[in-house]
C-alpha cells in the first residue's frame, strides 16, 4: 500500500531523484525514467552507472557525467528525442541531491515561435521601404527603422527608444528636412488622436521632398507612423494635371483650363468681362510652305507677343491650331476690348523673323462680352468663335463684335453643308458653259464649265455663293470630281476642235487623287487630253506648293492644258510664272473693267499680254463686256475673250445651238 506522498510522487509531471553525498539514487520516480529514457533506474543505482546506460553522446548523459565530475549546482536545457528538457541538480541537507527535471518542450516551441516573429518583425522592420517610428504618450521614442533615420538624415543615437521627439525636429531644422509647415505635421497627429484612426497627409519638407504621414494612434497614448517619401508621385500627379491644362507647343493653358478658370471668375466677379477668339491669317500657308517646324516656332512667338500684350489677371490660352483666346475681366467698356483686338492686330501683323526667315502672318478675331453674350465659358467661346467667322468673312485681319443675327447665319451655313451633300445625291448641280473666243477670228475655241445649283426653294444658287462653304466643308472635292467628269462627257460631244476648262480647287489637290481622277474622267469620255485644259488659281502654289506642283507636271504630262485664273489678283502671280509652263493666263476681269477708264490697268494688261507673248503663253481677257472693251484688248494682242458680249454661261442645249450659230457645218 502506497503513502499518499508515494501517490503524489509517483504521478507528478516532474521527473525527481534524490542522491545521496555519494551520488546514489535514495529515491526516484518513475517521470525521470520516462523523462530521460534511461531503461533501468532503482534506488541504489550510483549516477555513474546511469550515466553508462545512457546512449553516448546524449546530452543527457553529458549532464549527469558532469554532475559526477563536478558535483556542484547544474541547470541546462537538453534535447532527448524530439523534446527539451530542463536538468537541474540541486544540493540539499546533509550532502544530498535533488534532481529535477522538466519537460519544456511546449515553452520552448512558443519560445522558438516567439523568437522566429521577432525576427521576422525586425527584419520586415529594417527593410521596409517605409520610415516606421512609434513614439509613446510622452512623445519618447520607442523605435524606429532604418528608412526612418535615412529619410531624416538622423544620427545614431537619435534613433535610440527614449529620445525626444523634439529632439528629432529640431536635428531635422538643422539639416533642412524638418516640415515646412509644422502646424500642418501636428494637424496629422491631432487629427489620428482626436478619429482614434488613422490620419494620412502630404507633408512638405524644407527640401522640397513630399512625404506621406500616416499616424495610428495606439491605446497607451502614443502613436505609430508611417512616413512615405511620395515626392515623385506627387511630382508625376503635378505634371500629369498641368498636361491635362496646358498646350505643350506654347505652354499656355488650354480650352479645359480656360473655360474653367472664366466659369469660376465669372461665378465669383460679376463684372464685366470680354473674350477675344483670335485666328491666325495665312499660318496654314506658312506651316505648308516652310515646314511644321517653323510653324511651331511661329506659333510660339505669337503666344509670346499676345501674352505681351496682357494686363496682370488677363488669361490666355491655346485651343489647338492656329486659335488662340484672351479673356480680360472687369473690362469698363466694349472700346477697351477693342483696343485690346487692334493692338493683338498690330502687334501680328508686325514680321517674325523665324529661323532667319522674315514671315509675315495676320490675325481675325471674334469677341463676345459677359454677362451680355454670355455667363459661362462656353456660350462666351461659341459666341466669339461666331464673330471670329464674321471677322474672317469680312477680310481678315479685323475684328468684329458677337451679335445675335450671327447666330442664325451661322445655323443657316450649317443648314448649306448639310444640303450640299444632298445636292449632289440628287442630281441638283448643273453646268453652264461660257464661250471663250479667239480675238482674232472671233470663232469659239472652248467653253468653261461654270457650276449652277438648282435649290429646291432657292432656285438657282450662284457659285460665289456655295463653292467657299464646300471648300470648307471639304464638299468641294466631290463636287468637283463630278464637275470634271460631266464637263468631259459634255465636251465629247462637241466639235474636235472645241476644248472644255474646268475650274479646280485648292483643295482638289490635297485630296492626292486629282491625276487620277482627270485620268479616269477623260477615258471614261472619251475626250482627248488636249481638249481639257484645268484652270488653277494662285492660291493653289500657295500652300504645300511642292505637292501642287508635282500633280500639276503629272496632269500637263498627260496632254491637258494648264491655265491661270485671275492673273493679277493675287500678290505673286508673276513670281509663280516662273514655277510652272502654265500653257495660258486669264486676265482678271476687274482689269478689263477698267481699261478704258484706268491708264494703270492698260499698261497691266499691255505687260501681261506681252509677257505671254514672249513666254509663248496664251492669253484670255475675261470679263469683256463692250466692244470698246474687246477693240483694246485686240489691239493689245491678247488671244482670246471671254465676257458677256460673246456670251453668258448657257446650259448644255443652248451649247450646241450656238455651236451651230459659229461654224454651222461642224456643229
Ligand atoms: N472650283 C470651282 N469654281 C467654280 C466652278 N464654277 C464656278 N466657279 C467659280 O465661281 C465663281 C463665280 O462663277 P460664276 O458666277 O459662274 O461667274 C463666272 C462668270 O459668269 C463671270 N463672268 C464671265 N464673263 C463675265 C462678264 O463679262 N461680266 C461679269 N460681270 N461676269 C462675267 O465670271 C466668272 C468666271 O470666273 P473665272 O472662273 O475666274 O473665269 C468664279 O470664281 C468661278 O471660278 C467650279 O465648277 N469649280
Amino acid at each position: 500500500m502506497l503513502t499518499p506522498f508515494e501517490v503524489i510522487f509517483a504521478n507528478i509531471a516532474q521527473g525527481i531523484a534524490l542522491l545521496d553525498s555519494d551520488l546514489r539514487v535514495l529515491v526516484v520516480n518513475n517521470r525521470l525514467s520516462q523523462l530521460l529514457q534511461i531503461p533501468e533506474l532503482t534506488m541504489g543505482m550510483d549516477a555513474k552507472a546511469i550515466a553508462e546506460q545512457m546512449p553516448a553522446h546524449t546530452q543527457a548523459r553529458l549532464w549527469l557525467t558532469h554532475l559526477v565530475t563536478e558535483q556542484k549546482s547544474l541547470q541546462q536545457e537538453i534535447e532527448v528525442g524530439n523534446g527539451l528538457l530542463s536538468l537541474t541538480s540541486t544540493p540539499v541537507s546533509e550532502g544530498h541531491w535533488l534532481i529535477q527535471c522538466k519537460d519544456i518542450s511546449a515553452h520552448a516551441a512558443i519560445k522558438k515561435e516567439l523568437s522566429e516573429q521577432t525576427n521576422l518583425f525586425d527584419t520586415t522592420l529594417a527593410n521596409m521601404p517605409h520610415g516606421l517610428c512609434m513614439f509613446d504618450a510622452d512623445k519618447n521614442l520607442m523605435l524606429c527603422n532604418a528608412a526612418y533615420s535615412r529619410l531624416y538624415s538622423l544620427p545614431e543615437q537619435l534613433t535610440r527608444p527614449g529620445t525626444p521627439l523634439q529632439q528629432i525636429l529640431d536635428h531635422r531644422v538643422t539639416v533642412g528636412n524638418a516640415p515646412a509647415h509644422r502646424e500642418t505635421y501636428f494637424d496629422v497627429v491631432a487629427e489620428a488622436a482626436l478619429k482614434r484612426a488613422v490620419a494620412s497627409q502630404n507633408i512638405s519638407l524644407m527640401d522640397g521632398r513630399v512625404i506621406k504621414i500616416s499616424h495610428s494612434p495606439m491605446e497607451n497614448g502614443g502613436y505609430v507612423a508611417a512616413h512615405e517619401d511620395v515626392t515623385d508621385a506627387v511630382r508625376a500627379d503635378e505634371q500629369i494635371k498641368y498636361m491635362a491644362g496646358h498646350d505643350p507647343l506654347t505652354g499656355l493653358p488650354n480650352r479645359t483650363l480656360l473655360r474653367e478658370k472664366i466659369d469660376r471668375e465669372l461665378a465669383v466677379s460679376g463684372k464685366t468681362s470680354s473674350l477675344l477668339c483670335l485666328d491666325l491669317d495665312r499660318f496654314k500657308e506658312v506651316n505648308d510652305s516652310l515646314g511644321h517646324a517653323v510653324g511651331d516656332l511661329l506659333l510660339k512667338a505669337v503666344a509670346d507677343r499676345l501674352t505681351d500684350c496682357l494686363r496682370d489677371g488677363d488669361s490666355i490660352a491655346r485651343l489647338g491650331g492656329d486659335e488662340f483666346v484672351i479673356f480680360q475681366t472687369d473690362v469698363q467698356s466694349r472700346d477697351q476690348a477693342s483696343s485690346l483686338a487692334q493692338r493683338i492686330i498690330d502687334v501680328v501683323d508686325k514680321a517674325f523673323i523665324i529661323d532667319g526667315k522674315s514671315v509675315r502672318i495676320g490675325v481675325s478675331i471674334g469677341i463676345s462680352m459677359a454677362p451680355d453674350d454670355g455667363d459661362m465659358g462656353d456660350s462666351l467661346l461659341r459666341h466669339a468663335d461666331t464673330a471670329l467667322y464674321k471677322a474672317k468673312a469680312m477680310g481678315r485681319g479685323t475684328f468684329c463684335f458677337f451679335e445675335t443675327v450671327m447666330d442664325a447665319d451661322r445655323q443657316a451655313r450649317r443648314d448649306l453643308e448639310t444640303v450640299l451633300q444632298q445636292a449632289l445625291e440628287s442630281n441638283q448641280f448643273e453646268l453652264y458653259y461660257q464661250p471663250q473666243v479667239d480675238t482674232i477670228t472671233e470663232q469659239v475655241v472652248g467653253f468653261e464649265a461654270l457650276l449652277r445649283w438648282h435649290h429646291p426653294e432657292r432656285g438657282l444658287v450662284s457659285p460665289v455663293e456655295f463653292i467657299p462653304l464646300a471648300e470648307e466643308t471639304g464638299m468641294i472635292v466631290p463636287i468637283g470630281e463630278w464637275v470634271l467628269r460631266q464637263a468631259c462627257k459634255d465636251a465629247a460631244s462637241w466639235p474636235a476642235d472645241i476644248g472644255v476648262a474646268v475650274n479646280l480647287s485648292p483643295l482638289q489637290f490635297k485630296s492626292q487623287t486629282l491625276a487620277h481622277t482627270v485620268v479616269s474622267a477623260l477615258g471614261d469620255a472619251g475626250l482627248p487630253a488636249s481638249r481639257l485644259e484645268l484652270e488653277i488659281t494662285e492660291s493653289v502654289l500657295l500652300t504645300d506648293n511642292d505637292t501642287a506642283l508635282a500633280t500639276l507636271h503629272h496632269i500637263r504630262s498627260l496632254g491637258v492644258r494648264i491655265a491661270m485664273d485671275d492673273f493679277g489678283t493675287g500678290y505673286s502671280s508673276l513670281s509663280y510664272l516662273r514655277l510652272f509652263p502654265f500653257d495660258k493666263i486669264k486676265i482678271d476681269q476687274s482689269f478689263i473693267r477698267e481699261l478704258g477708264n484706268s491708264k494703270d490697268c492698260a499698261a497691266i494688261v499691255k505687260a501681261v499680254v506681252d509677257l505671254g507673248a514672249s513666254l509663248g503663253i496664251t492669253t484670255t481677257a475675261e470679263g469683256v463686256e463692250t466692244s470698246d472693251q474687246l477693240n483694246r484688248v485686240r489691239e493689245q494682242g491678247c488671244s482670246e475673250i471671254q465676257g458677256y458680249l460673246f456670251g453668258k454661261p448657257l446650259p448644255i442645249s443652248s451649247v450646241h445651238e450656238l455651236l451651230k450659230r459659229h461654224s454651222p457645218e461642224a456643229a
